[in-house]
């Protein structure tokens, strides 16, 4: 595979994409087997088999060994122990953080670096730094918050990857509340592209579930735009 590592194109933006008109995704010409999900004011793209079984059932098992651990968050002043564990790998200088959590920045693993290379073909996005959670169980969940933070950028790319158990993806608009929650149930080997105004307008979440249910682990694939800090 080829791929210049240094051109200039704009982080969130595919860089090996055909011109389109103004009205059309750059991710339009995604595979067929891509469900494009278009939004109000915003976009989504669903990829059931982007890893086959075999891979997903290995992957998971490597990255159960990821530098796991659970966060505390502050909330109104409280710092409050996060419902599922996560690790934050990414390129020198990729640093992030949400809620008062600065987490500590691991270099890419091989199979991590594997991944972000399968999105680069499949997307055309060259990404610099991939959050993971791990829900250990049907009890661990993430509560909605968009993925807004300013070192993203305007509009990020964000490549969500999922692995083990499915579980149900919900979306709501942050205004218009007669909108109705869109839900994704996102299984494993999924790819999920959020696009375009989607972290502006919408927030999302995994809920709880009350099913006896292994883990899943999810790799949000992101690009840090502002390093100095
Ligand atoms: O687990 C998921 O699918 C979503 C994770 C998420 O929203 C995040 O890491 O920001
Ligand atoms: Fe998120």
């Amino acid at each position: 595979m080829q791929i210049d590592l240094f051109s200039d194109n704009s982080p969130n933006y595919p860089s090996g994409s055909p011109s389109k008109s103004p009205s059309e995704s750059p991710f339009d010409s995604l595979s067929d087997s891509c469900q494009k999900i278009e939004l109000t004011d915003g976009e989504l793209v669903y990829c059931p088999d982007w890893l086959s079984a075999s891979e997903s059932t290995d992957l998971y098992r490597v990255f159960s060994r990821l530098a796991w651990q659970q966060s505390q968050i502050r909330m109104m002043g409280q710092y409050v122990t996060i419902p599922r564990l996560n690790a934050w790998y990414g390129d020198l200088g990729a640093n992030y953080g949400y809620s008062g959590v600065r987490l500590p920045l691991n270099t890419w693993t091989s199979e991590l670096r594997v991944l972000r290379e399968q999105l680069l073909s499949t997307t055309g996005c060259r990404f610099n730094s991939v959050l993971a959670n791990w829900y250990r169980s049907g009890q661990d969940s993430v509560s909605w918050h968009s993925d807004d933070e300013p070192e993203l950028g305007e509009n990020p790319v964000i490549a969500s990857v999922s692995l083990g158990e499915t579980r149900r993806f919900q979306l709501r608009h942050k205004t218009k509340r007669e909108i109705e929650t869109v839900a994704l149930d996102l299984a494993s080997g999924s790819l999920l592209l959020m696009l375009g105004k989607t972290q502006t307008h919408w927030q999302h979440q995994i809920p709880k579930t009350k099913r006896i249910i292994g883990g899943r682990i999810n790799l949000t694939f992101r690009n840090i735009v502002n390093n100095e800090k």
